[in-house]
């Protein structure tokens, strides 16, 4: 298994809404002593740009010059993730009904993509000790050469059930916002299917730590062959 001084390579998470990847991503980098990217948190980032901005969200020429002209900032240490606009964290913000509502119609315009893409490999090449990089077309789109690429899933049941346990919203509601989140996000990326070469975790029945030592096992298989 590779210690926290020997990886330095990229892992990509990807999933649909609420299977785990935030949560994994930050332990299993914490534990190899890597950065962590959460590419989800910048598509809600230059979602809150815009909505901050009043554009109207018919404008595409207007968001994408909101989104180009705004001042980003992400930090990658797992246990110090920080997502900033101009200097301000926004944190809260970013996960906040509104933007989750917003979200998934501004990472569809293909503008928006292409910038924050070429942001998030300039992040990947920058980090010098390892990255896991989480979101919905890592393995495919952002890092398709990447290390070991994960498709983290569980069943919606399952998904809501967490989701609702976290921010104590109502079961039914959370379930119905998720199927809507994926299924708006399905016009963009492909958050139902595994990028290719990637390996299928379905943690339905997994805890948070069975979950992390299963990757740290696919990364020894990865990297020196044996599990
Ligand atoms: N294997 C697991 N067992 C139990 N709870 C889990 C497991 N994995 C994650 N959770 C919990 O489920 C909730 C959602 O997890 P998390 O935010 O990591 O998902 P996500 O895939 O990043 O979601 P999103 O894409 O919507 O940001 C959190 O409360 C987290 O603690
Ligand atoms: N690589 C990514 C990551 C995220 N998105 C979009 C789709 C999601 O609805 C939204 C927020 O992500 P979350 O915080 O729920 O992980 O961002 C994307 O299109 N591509």
């Amino acid at each position: 298994m590779p210690s926290r001084t020997e990886f330095d390579g990229v892992i990509a998470i990807d999933g649909p809404s609420g299977s785990g990847k935030s949560s994994v991503s930050r332990r299993l980098a914490t534990e190899l002593g890597a950065a962590c990217l959460d590419t989800g948190a910048m598509y809600r980032a230059a979602t809150l740009a815009v909505l901050r901005s009043a554009v109207s969200l018919t404008d595409t020429a207007t968001i994408i010059k909101v989104v180009e002209d705004t001042g980003f900032e992400f930090g990658t240490t797992p246990e110090d993730r920080y997502t900033r606009i101009e200097g301000e964290n926004v944190d809260d913000a970013i996960r906040g009904p509104e933007v989750t509502a917003h979200v998934s119609a501004v990472s569809g315009i293909p503008e928006v993509r292409r910038h924050l893409i070429a942001a998030q490999r300039a992040i990947i090449a920058d980090a010098a000790h390892g990255i896991v990089v989480e979101g919905r077309d890592i393995g495919e789109v952002v890092a398709p050469d990447a290390d070991l690429k994960i498709y983290l899933t569980a069943d919606p049941a399952e998904r809501a059930k967490r989701r609702s346990g976290q921010n104590g919203a109502d079961l039914a509601a959370t379930a119905a916002d998720i199927h809507r989140r994926d299924t708006a996000d399905a016009k963009t990326t492909r958050p139902h299917d595994a990028a290719p070469g990637a390996v299928v975790v379905d943690t339905t029945h997994l805890d948070l730590d069975q979950v992390v030592t299963a990757l740290h096992e696919l990364l020894a298989h990865k990297t020196t062959g044996t599990a």
